[in-house]
């Protein structure tokens, strides 16, 4: 332990191992950790070629596919490797924040109809497909542009750009390098919420812990209505990850590389399948935030057409946009020496501090918004980037609560019915395409997202600022 919020696993714990694992989290939530593969993960990670100053692992994580979910590694741009589990499967799943001027009064009369309206507009569901249709040319166009494409084709107002990581857009993207069968998918999938832990929900501004950066959010205080929308790239980005994952395999065994997990499957940044993989990862990166936008165009859609007045009326603005599967060339500071690296999220969100040029100027005097949903039942976290995150963990933090049943847990503990009943109760409606989604995501198969909370706020790795509770939830 090196304070109650910080621990480390030594070098020297293993042969292997290349830097330290540095863990962010409180004994209770470490506890759990170590009830599965995370810190084995963690230390897997930490042999990975060029890796800088220590793997690190974020209050909500938990095992994922080779790196845990939760999980940071910074490798170095030139001598490094670039591993798509560290990534994961759904590239650029990612969560964004939009504010209303409703309150909490305006919107429980009307709840049922908004959520039916909602429901109607974003297609959801298991292999859910668009209402739109994109031809494989116009696909490239989405998986170069991303978000600017949607806003170039009326899903959106051009400020909206303003408030996404990286403006909603990786340049470097290639769709070139994606294959034929991932694109079938993505012209299939565009514009859709899918299923399980994705969903799109109404909140109530619970608390309020920084005045000011919640006044900078347009966040007026308690019973200020919310949306809050968790969706990534589809089956688009999951065959981007597929393919790749296997030709990382190829790569591996052409360099003699040898892993103590095949899941951790990597290639060393100067190898051409490794370009390749950047440039099909930033496509589905970008295909991720025009899939965001679209619905957050259907979800102003549907509100229009409950209160009878424009969007831009019922202040319908988007707050923020983050990643938290990605990959990201970044500037960052170790041992005394700025460093270009390869920053690998997984299950984390990125956390930039006041003063961050990649900050919108809205966001630049109090930190780039950091958003952590909880569960459908209990809340969600706004948080704002720190200073000390840069040097902790590569600026980034936790991105949930993270799992602490598995889904088959769930199953056997919960019935549909009852848990519907104990959320409405609770004054919460449910509007789902699989009740066994409903029974996967119940409320207790995530960690407390308070403790998760807490923990980034006391390791410096964000700071509290906007408790979120639930109204609504359209699950997949
Ligand atoms: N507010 C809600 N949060 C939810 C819900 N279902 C899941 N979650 C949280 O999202 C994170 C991120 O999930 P991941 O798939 O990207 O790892 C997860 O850790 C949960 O805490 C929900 O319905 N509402
Ligand atoms: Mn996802
Ligand atoms: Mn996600």
């Amino acid at each position: 332990m090196i304070d109650p919020y910080t621990w480390e696993i030594p070098k020297d714990t293993r042969e292997d191992m290349k830097v330290p694992v540095r863990i962010y989290a409180s004994e209770a939530l470490l506890e759990k950790m170590r009830g599965d593969r995370t810190l084995l993960q963690a230390v897997n990670v930490s042999t990975m070629m060029g890796i800088q100053k220590w793997a690190v692992v974020l209050p909500d994580a938990h095992e994922g596919y080779g790196f845990p979910v939760g999980g940071v590694a910074a490798v170095d741009a030139e001598e490094g490797a670039v591993s798509p589990g560290g990534v994961g499967y759904d590239i650029n799943c990612g969560v964004r924040l939009l504010r209303t001027n409703l309150s909490v009064e305006d919107v429980k009369p009307r709840l049922r109809e908004l959520l039916d309206q909602i429901y109607r507009l974003v297609p959801s569901g298991v292999g859910s497909e668009g209402i739109i249709r994109v031809s494989t040319h116009e696909l490239d166009d989405v998986a170069r542009l991303g978000m600017r494409w949607a806003v170039e084709h009326g899903y959106g107002w051009e400020r909206d750009l303003e408030h996404a990581e990286e403006g909603g857009r990786i340049p470097w993207a290639d769709p070139g390098k994606v294959s034929d069968i991932a694109k079938k998918r993505g012209a299939e999938q565009l514009g859709t919420l899918g299923s399980g832990n994705h969903f799109l929900e109404l909140e109530v501004v619970d608390r309020v812990e920084d005045e000011r950066a919640a006044r900078a959010m347009g966040i007026r205080g308690p019973g200020q209505v919310m949306v809050l929308i968790h969706t990534g790239s589809r089956g688009y980005g999951h065959q981007v990850c597929s393919d790749y994952l296997r030709i990382m395999e190829r790569v591996m065994a052409r360099e003699g590389i040898r892993l103590p997990d095949r899941e951790l499957a990597y290639g060393p940044i100067s190898a051409k399948e490794v370009q390749d993989y950047l440039g099909a990862m930033a496509s589905a990166a970008n295909f991720a935030w025009a899939n965001r936008q679209m619905i957050t165009h259907w979800v102003r859609e549907a509100f229009e057409k409950v209160y009878g007045r424009d969007s831009e009326s019922l202040g319908l603005e988007l707050v923020y946009d983050v990643a938290h599967n990605i990959v990201k060339l970044e500037e960052h500071e170790v041992e005394g020496v700025h460093r270009k690296v390869y920053v690998h999220r997984k299950g984390a969100t990125r956390s930039f501090p006041p003063g961050s040029e990649q900050v919108p100027p809205d966001y630049r005097d109090v930190g780039q918004p950091v958003l952590i949903p909880g569960s459908m039942g209990t809340g969600s976290w706004v948080m704002v980037g720190l200073r000390t995150s840069m040097d902790r963990s590569f600026g980034s933090a936790a991105h949930g609560a993270g799992r602490f049943m598995s889904r088959a847990a769930a199953k056997r503990k919960h019935r549909y019915g009852d848990l519907v009943e104990e959320l409405e109760s609770g004054g919460i409606l449910i509007r789902a395409s699989s009740k066994e989604t409903v029974v996967e995501e119940a409320p207790d198969a995530y960690k407390d997202v308070d403790a998760v909370a807490d923990a980034t706020h006391f390791a410096g790795l964000a700071k509290k600022a906007v408790r979120l509770r639930p109204l609504g939830v359209v699950k997949g």
